[in-house]
């Protein structure tokens, strides 16, 4: 709800302003997706790679042709700066000040992975998770069914899929 409230007073409740208003001007939303991406991580088991010459990492002997994985998952379901990981809070991403967003948290949100093969899609992913979150929210409430309580507990079938849920939409005016 209080997303929709910070749409409808930056962008105005009519016009496609999410589609041009600058991501800085929409700090809720942001904190939305970031929250949205770090606990529901689709690629929680990130993509395998194979080290190609030997190679040691804090004293540990890799050898080479040796299946290695980045548990980006375990960085943000653990991670001790996020506070309560297994609750869903946009807010704590919102600095103090109500308008930026705090660095040290979206620095440990990496659902792209990080380093040279991180996803490529990156900021594409990122502009058309705002614009959609935006657009849709400007335009409608998204509500649970009468009597119907949300399960945010992913299905874990490699990927971490969301279960079918029903919701109500409700235009917003
Ligand atoms: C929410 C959406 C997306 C998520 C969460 C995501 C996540 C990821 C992750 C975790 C990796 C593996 C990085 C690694 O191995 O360290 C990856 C790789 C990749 N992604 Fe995405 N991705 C998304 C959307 C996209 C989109 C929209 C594109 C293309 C337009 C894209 C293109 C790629 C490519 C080409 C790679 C392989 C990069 C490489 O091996 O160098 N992804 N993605």
């Amino acid at each position: 709800m209080m997303g929709h409230y910070a749409i409808i007073v930056t962008l105005g409740p009519f016009n496609c302003g999410a589609v041009t208003a600058p991501s800085a001007k929409l700090p809720y939303t942001r904190a939305c997706v970031l929250e949205v991406q770090r606990f529901g991580n689709v690629l929680s088991n990130n993509v395998y790679r194979e080290t190609v010459r030997e190679t040691t990492i804090r004293g540990q002997s890799i050898p080479a042709g040796t299946m290695v994985n980045a548990d980006i998952h375990h960085v943000m379901a653990h991670d001790p700066l996020f506070v309560e990981p297994e609750k869903f809070a946009p807010d704590r991403y919102i600095s103090e000040d109500g308008k930026t967003l705090k660095k040290d948290l979206i620095d440990r949100t990496i659902p792209f992975s990080i380093g040279k093969r991180a996803c490529a899609g990156e900021s594409l992913a990122k502009v058309e998770l705002i614009l959609c979150l935006a657009s849709m929210v400007q335009h409608y409430r998204i509500l649970p069914c009468e009597g119907d309580v949300i399960d945010l507990e992913p299905i874990a079938l490699g990927m971490l899929r969301p279960k079918d849920q029903n919701v109500r939409l409700e235009k917003a005016f």
